[in-house]
């Protein structure tokens, strides 16, 4: 309700100064906001390193509604881009949160110790503060958090199963919706790889095979659907689809490409998927919004790197 509302500043990962929607209760301030009057909320913990408490942790609060100190820098990015992603899936799609009901945000910061990765764990997304050379706060990358909160947004339509080619699809929108949100580059955590050594990142669209993804068919990976073998190459695999979306966009442009990624995954997707069906479940939603011309520009994209 209207007099908790309040806006808060405070200083994200890479130092950059942001507004924060906040919460005024008990005279101190909450990284906390309802989304939408009948709805859910974005809330923001500290999981304290893993320390004493379980997911998912504390509040982060601050009583002068100033979040400055370098603790709060992973919170308030998780904070921020949560309401950022959550926006672009409502403003483009009208889809209130990751569920389309209103369901809570749930971001936990601090998660393990030097923990280098992200994920969404069913129920809320986790940050790691990674180990300072491979990985900085990992919620400061806006595609990051984009990636994760759009594995929710899988889980709850297509439900890609996470292994082999389904899976390689479910990392694949994962990345294109990160895209859409962030389309400042094509590369994938750029903002929070290795610290230390600038313009590298975590994967390229563009161009895969730079962080040794596939770029085509012919370079699909068999590997084990075991954790050692990520699962079948999950993260691996994905290049060959995203080098899809790539030429995908360039070709239509990323307000039509968004339409068509949102309607496949959410109307023709089915768990067991392959990339074949994805390419198919494309081209029939280009066809459904934009005519034959659109559906020929996906159908090429999908040629490209061998897949018919
Ligand atoms: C860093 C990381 C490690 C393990 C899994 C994921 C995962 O969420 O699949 C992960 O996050 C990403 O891939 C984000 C997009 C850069
Ligand atoms: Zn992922």
């Amino acid at each position: 309700n209207k007099v908790h509302e309040a806006t808060g500043s405070g200083t994200g990962v890479l130092g950059d100064q942001k507004s924060l929607n906040t919460y005024y209760a008990n005279s101190t301030y909450y990284l906390y906001n309802v989304t939408k009057p009948m709805s859910g909320v974005i809330a923001t913990y500290d999981n304290n390193n893993g320390g004493q408490y379980s997911l998912p942790g504390y509040y982060v609060t601050d009583s002068g509604n100033t979040f400055y100190s370098e603790r709060q820098k992973a919170a308030v990015d998780a904070h921020y881009y949560a309401g950022e992603v959550f926006d672009y899936y409502y403003n483009n799609f009208n889809r209130e949160s990751y569920d389309g009901n209103g369901a809570d945000i749930v971001s936990s910061v601090h998660f393990g110790s030097n923990y280098n990765n992200a994920a969404w764990v069913g129920n809320q997304m986790i940050y790691g503060d990674g180990d300072g050379s491979t990985f900085t706060y990992l919620s400061g990358a806006d595609d990051i958090v984009a990636h994760e909160l759009t594995h929710a947004v899988t889980d709850t339509t297509a439900e890609l199963v996470y292994e082999n080619q389904s899976g390689a699809l479910n990392e694949s929108f994962s990345d294109v919706f990160g895209y859409f949100v962030d389309n400042e580059d094509w590369l994938m955590g750029e903002d929070v790889y290795t610290p230390g050594v600038p313009g590298d990142a975590l994967r390229s669209m563009s161009n895969p095979t730079q962080y040794d993804q596939p770029a085509h068919m012919d370079d699909y990976q068999d590997l084990p659907n075991t954790e050692q073998g990520d699962w079948g190459g999950v993260h691996i695999n994905s290049g060959i689809p995203n080098k899809a979306a790539y030429y995908t966009i360039n070709s239509i442009g990323q307000s039509k490409a968004e339409e068509i990624y949102y309607r496949a995954l959410t109307v023709y997707l089915t768990p067991n998927s392959t990339f074949s069906d994805a390419r198919q479940a494309l081209i029939q939603s280009a066809q459904d919004l934009y005519g034959s011309t659109t559906a020929n520009s996906v159908a090429s994209a999908w040629n490209n790197i061998g897949v018919y």
